[in-house]
């Protein structure tokens, strides 16, 4: 629970009320407000490919990249106007996160966790650090309010506006503490920058391998905007990119399962499961099952979600890469917003296709990650 205890582990009428104060900030009027941040951010990761390849073709990592552009696009959509702040703070959630998957990995020994260790002092030290940071952004903005100004469109200034307004309807216990707040924005840093770092680099894998789809892609790209700046309005009606990305999710989900607790005694099909019964959904296993999307499984083709995704699968129901219900990703239109902005930006830039050194091994650390990075050969167009 160091990394952050928001939204995603809080359970009944605490998880109602967060999720009612936080779902407006990632409304999609709000998200429109937030794409110049994403351009600049996509930008600069850009500007460092070309200053490496030149006006040649190059090898590149892109990995580490496209995992520092989410950093950056998290620190600058939460935090704007206090983004080098917000920066420095995600910077050492994403070393406690190194650190907490290091004990993950690590045998597990009872009680280990409170003694003294090195890693275990700098975790700690971690923790208050990034807390007090984030405290002194809140109470920045908190004065600067209540001396008249409005707030800014970023999530942390949508989730203060979006928490007095609930307080305001009346709901005197409905409004977040400090506290809670600050995990909240921990949470959105966890939730968000890896899973769609993840995504991004899949999409890149398989468009290097399958470049048919990625001229296809680009194609759309150059019908649709042309040489216009990337609009809100544009991206949304980006029909390619739109099925490549579901198809990437398909195969390789950034989140692996899903995880439930049955609250009373449930029948499903023969199987009688106690209230308390811990279950998770393995999305892996259901986006890779023959019987539901047919032979091509294994296959590549986005065309499958030509007619949308409930025609894809011979069975409802059977695609959550956000999950599902009342608990779906709630950063869902932010993620995918994100991830189309910024392959339309890669592919009216580059041309790329899969390096021989490119060693395939998708594996699982909090997200679905290539073990040994994304080595593309990257060609200025
Ligand atoms: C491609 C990117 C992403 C993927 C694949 C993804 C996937 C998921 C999944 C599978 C869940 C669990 C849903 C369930 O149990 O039914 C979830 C929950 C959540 N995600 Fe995402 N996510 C992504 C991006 C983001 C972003 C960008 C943010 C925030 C900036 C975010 C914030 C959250 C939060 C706060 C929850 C907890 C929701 C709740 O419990 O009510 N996610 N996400």
């Amino acid at each position: 629970m160091l990394l952050a205890r928001g939204l995603a582990n809080v359970e009944g009428d605490q998880w109602v009320k967060h999720r009612k104060i936080i779902n407006p900030a990632f409304h999609v009027e709000k998200l429109k407000h937030m794409l110049p941040a994403f351009h600049i951010s996509c930008s600069e990761m850009i500007r460092k490919w070309e200053g490496i390849t030149k006006g040649r073709s190059c090898e590149v990592d892109v990995y580490p990249y496209l995992q520092t552009m989410t950093s950056d696009i998290i620190s600058r959509t939460a935090f704007g106007s206090s983004y080098e702040e917000g920066r420095k703070i995600f910077e050492l959630q994403c070393e406690l996160q190194k650190l907490i998957v290091q004990v993950l990995q690590s045998m597990y020994i009872p009680g280990s966790r409170f003694l003294p260790t090195k890693r275990n002092r700098r975790m700690m030290e971690i923790d208050q650090e990034v807390k007090s940071s984030i405290k002194k952004i809140i109470n920045k903005r908190l004065t600067t309010k209540e001396n008249g100004e409005s707030s800014k469109g970023d999530l942390l200034g949508i989730l203060l506006d979006s928490n007095d307004k609930v307080k305001l309807q009346g709901y005197t216990t409905f409004g977040l503490s400090i506290d809670e707040v600050i995990e909240e924005c921990k949470l959105f840093y966890i939730g968000g920058q890896e899973t769609t770092a993840s995504l991004l680099v899949w999409t890149m894998i398989l468009l290097g391998q399958h470049t048919n789809w990625q001229d296809r892609a680009r194609d759309e790209v150059s019908k649709v905007f042309g040489d216009r700046k990337p609009d809100i309005d544009g991206l949304s009606h980006l029909k390619i990119i739109n099925i490549i990305l579901l198809e990437v999710l398909r195969l390789y989900p950034p989140v692996v399962a899903l995880e439930r607790i049955i609250h009373e005694e449930t029948k499903i099909g023969d199987l009688i499961l106690p209230s308390g019964s811990q279950l998770m959904l393995h999305l892996m296993m259901l986006h890779h099952d023959a019987n539901i999307w047919g032979d091509d499984v294994n296959e590549f083709n986005p065309e499958r979600f030509a007619e949308g995704v409930s025609k894809a699968t011979k069975i409802q129901a059977s695609y959550y890469p956000f999950g599902g219900g009342p608990r779906i990703c709630v950063g869902q239109a932010f993620a995918i917003l994100q991830a189309k902005l910024a392959l339309v930006m890669i592919l009216s830039r580059f041309s790329f296709k899969l390096s021989p050194s490119y060693s395939h091994a998708p594996h699982i650390i909090l997200s679905l990650q290539p073990q040994f990075g994304a080595q593309l050969i990257l060609s200025e167009l």
